[in-house]
């Protein structure tokens, strides 16, 4: 039994009173459940949301962070830097830092490996962009993210990973991949899982999907047994729709 995920990433947005403000109304409303829960804010909001956090069942999360222990990468964070500040999970690889920051696959599978070295668990994006799916290429698309982030990554290791599947082109547009898309995208990531890495890992690894996931449509989604909950952007920072997506199971 895989337990369902329901991520947070409020990307470059909030502040340290608005961000506080929002985990205790989310804090106060979810209790230790069978969903998991994790916030991602900023790096500079991490102490102070991971404060408010502390007597919560919620967990702190980070957007990204480098593959080095120390050393001259100016502006850059390390995994024991998360570390100390209690930071449980970490996005890679999400589609704005390989379009905009032009993050390589082998970046992130460097990244990948010392979060795993580290015990931070890694939420490893993969995803097309929208002339990817148009020209049928996605499944070649999503076999050379996976294939080149995980290289050299153990079935044991394999085992701690989260993937989210986050279709490019529907992130942030609205345009959610139907039910079907995404039950479909994700079922042959676990079939890639089961091909490199058999099949009990393949059954153990929870893959997310993100996307302009709302209230409204999280129970759709999390109706393929393939999908084990959402990592969300936008309706994260809203206090209500948040709530409503962890509670997806007794909306539907
Ligand atoms: O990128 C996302 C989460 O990482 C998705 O963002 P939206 O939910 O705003 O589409």
């Amino acid at each position: 039994m895989r337990i369902p995920l329901i991520a947070g990433n409020w990307k470059m947005n909030m502040n340290h009173e608005s961000g506080k403000d929002l985990v205790r109304k989310i804090s106060n409303k979810v209790s230790a459940s069978d969903t998991e829960v994790v916030v991602c804010c900023p790096f500079p909001m991490l102490l102070e949301i991971g404060k408010c956090l502390s007597d919560s069942s919620i967990m702190l999360g980070a957007q990204n962070m480098h593959w080095e222990n120390s050393g001259a990468f100016t502006g850059e964070i390390s995994a024991d830097m998360l570390l100390e500040l209690g930071v449980k999970y970490v996005i890679i690889g999400h589609s704005e830092r390989r379009q905009i920051f032009l993050e390589t696959n082998h970046m992130i599978n460097l990244k990948v490996k010392k979060a795993l070295e580290r015990q931070i668990v890694p939420i490893l994006c993969v995803g097309e962009l929208l002339n990817e799916r148009e020209t049928q290429q996605t499944e070649r698309v999503l076999r050379d993210q996976l294939e080149n982030s995980l290289v050299n990554i153990t079935t044991q290791e394999a085992s701690k990973i989260v993937i989210a599947y986050e279709p490019v082109w529907a992130i942030g547009t609205g345009k959610t991949a139907t039910p079907e898309q995404a039950a479909e995208t994700i079922g042959f990531i676990r079939g890639w899982l089961k091909e490199k890495y058999g099949e009990t890992l393949s059954e153990k690894v929870r893959i997310l999907y993100g996307g302009s996931v709302k209230p409204d449509n999280i129970s759709e989604i999390m109706e393929s047994p393939n999908i084990d909950g959402a990592l969300v952007g936008g309706a994260s920072l809203n206090d209500e729709d948040f709530i409503n997506i962890i509670h997806f199971q007794h909306s539907s």
